[in-house]
C-alpha cells in the first residue's frame, strides 16, 4: 500500500493530517523517533544540541482567528477568537523547528500564557501534573503560518500536531521539523 497523500505535499494547499501510524510507512526510522515521541520536544532538542544552545525565538503572539483545520482539531467554531503563538525553536541560533500553538481565548483566564515570552511553552506544559496529550497526527505539507519568514516553511520536512489538555484548557500544538535539523543531526530527508 502507498501513502498517496503524504507523497505529494507540493500539490496540497492545506495540511493533510494523518494519524502518525498511518504516516509511518512514508517515514524513515530516525524521523519516526522524533515525530512519534510524546514527551517534551523542548527537552529533546536541548539534549540533541550543544548544552546551552537551545532557544525559543518568538515570531508572533496575538489574538486572531484560527485556521479552519485548527478550529476543527480543537472542536471550536472557526470564527471564535483564539490565542495564537508562533515560534522558532533554535539550536545555536539556527531554527530547527517552527511551531504554532492555538488555544480558545475563553479558556486562557488565569493561565499566564500571555507573559510566556521566549520561555518554552513545552517546559510550562510538561510541568502540569494533570496534563493529557491527545493523539499525534503528521503531515508532509509545509506550514502556512511562516509568511513573515518564507524561507522557513520551504525547509519543512515533517509536521505533527496534537492537542494538550490541562485545567480546562485545550491547546493545539503544531510543530514542523526543518531540513536544517536534518542536516545538523544527519537525519534522512524524510
Ligand atoms: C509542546 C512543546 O512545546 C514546544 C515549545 C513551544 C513554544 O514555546 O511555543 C511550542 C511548541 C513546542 O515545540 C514541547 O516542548 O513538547
Amino acid at each position: 500500500m502507498t501513502a498517496p497523500v503524504l507523497s505529494t505535499p507540493a500539490f496540497s494547499l492545506f495540511p493533510q493530517w494523518l494519524p502518525v501510524a498511518a504516516a509511518q510507512p512514508a517515514m524513515s526510522a530516525p524521523w519516526w523517533q522524533w515525530i512519534a515521541s510524546t514527551d517534551s520536544l523542548t527537552a529533546r532538542l536541548m539534549a540533541a544540541g550543544e548544552p546551552g544552545t537551545f532557544r525559543v525565538r518568538l515570531l508572533r503572539q496575538t489574538i486572531g482567528l484560527p485556521q479552519r483545520d485548527e478550529a476543527l482539531a480543537l472542536g471550536i467554531a472557526p470564527r471564535r477568537y483564539a490565542w495564537l503563538r508562533e515560534v522558532a525553536l533554535c539550536v545555536d541560533e539556527t531554527p530547527w523547528v517552527v511551531a504554532r500553538s492555538v488555544a480558545p481565548l475563553h479558556q486562557l483566564q488565569g493561565k499566564g500564557l500571555g507573559k510566556l515570552g521566549e520561555r518554552s511553552l513545552g517546559s510550562w506544559l510538561f510541568q502540569q501534573p494533570d496534563l493529557v496529550r491527545g493523539p499525534l497526527e503528521a503531515t508532509a505539507t509545509p506550514p502556512r503560518f511562516t509568511h513573515q519568514q518564507p524561507g522557513l516553511s520551504a525547509n519543512s520536512l515533517w509536521g505533527r500536531r496534537s492537542v494538550f489538555e490541562h485545567g480546562g484548557l485545550s491547546l493545539l500544538v503544531q510543530e514542523y521539523f526543518l531540513s536544517t535539523m536534518a542536516d545538523a543531526l544527519g537525519l534522512p530527508s524524510r
